[in-house]
């Protein structure tokens, strides 16, 4: 594929927006500058982050995988910066895949750099994604936003994220640089940072802030954290009760249902849409 004539798709899942960038035979070099101005809202096409598209045996990082899933979502942040997982992404990814007639309804496996992640693509349109389990790294953090602090759970999805428990998310505050954590050594590569407030029996609502592209309006692999997070402050931790949980999480962009298996798997389950597709422009291309 020539450089000039690259095609791209915009997806978003619960308005976690993407640009894709179909590319099997991974011929396209994607330079960190080059992806984030092609996330740029204003002189791009705009993204939270971009969903590289490409055969797991054309890519060094996911050979490895292509035994078992034929397809790997190369996922970078809107700065460019590359991230382990993204939940949201996966089912956006499966949704194109199966929209392009490469992948059929069902079940399949999609290679991440967090690992092969099983998803069901069912007939009504849901996507659950096997997301793992989650990781619970024993670190007392803080997270804080204008004069106020929480302490939060450190919650590892594949990526990281802090979650913190708030009264009010208004107390987030307009989250446009990321809140400020301490110790900060916890969290070398940065962090997610999630706030969360009650609003039911099993469910919540959230913000985040994401690593790499600033507050967005869904994250899967937060909301699952979010959910763990909460069921081991409502004391309802399935490998301790044998019981599977399952929270409802509030997103400013949707819903996402998540639930935790006593063996420790997450599924998520949630939309993704395809909103429109095309080519860049080769003169664009040239200055970007
Ligand atoms: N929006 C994603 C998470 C994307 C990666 C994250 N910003 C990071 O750097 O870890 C999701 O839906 O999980």
């Amino acid at each position: 594929m020539s450089t000039s004539q690259i095609a791209f798709l915009k997806g978003h899942g619960t308005e976690n927006d993407f640009v894709i960038v179909p590319d099997p035979d991974n011929a396209l070099t994607l330079p960190a500058a080059l992806v984030a101005r092609l996330c740029d809202r204003r002189a791009g096409i705009g993204g939270d982050g971009l969903l590289h598209v490409v055969r797991s045996a054309a890519h060094p990082e996911a050979r490895s995988m292509a035994g078992e899933a034929e397809w790997f979502m190369d996922y970078r942040n809107a700065d460019g910066s590359i991230a382990e997982m993204c939940g949201n992404g996966v089912r956006v990814f499966a949704h194109y895949l199966q929209r392009a007639g490469l992948v059929e309804e069902g079940d399949l496996t999609v290679a991440t750099r967090g690992g092969p992640k099983r998803v069901h693509l069912a007939k009504n349109g849901d996507i659950t994604v096997s997301m793992g389990q989650a990781l619970l790294p024993d670190a007392s953090v803080t997270v804080s936003v204008d004069g106020r602090s929480w302490p939060a759970r450190n919650v590892n999805m594949g990526n990281p994220h802090a979650v913190a428990f708030v009264d009010d998310l208004e107390h987030a505050g307009d989250l446009f640089t990321a809140p400020p954590f301490t110790p900060e050594a916890v969290y070398p590569e940065g962090v997610n940072v999630e706030f969360v407030v009650d609003r039911g029996p099993r469910h919540v609502g959230m913000r985040v802030h994401e690593r790499g592209s600033g507050e967005t309006r869904s994250c899967g692999t937060g909301a699952c954290a979010v959910a763990v997070a909460t069921a081991r402050r409502d004391g309802a931790d399935p490998a301790v009760t044998g019981l599977p949980v399952t929270y409802r999480v509030d997103l400013p962009g949707g819903t996402l249902v998540i639930t935790e298996h006593p063996d420790g798997a997450v599924d998520m389950t949630g939309p993704a849409v395809i909103v429109a597709e095309g080519v860049i422009d080769p003169a664009w291309l040239e200055t970007a």
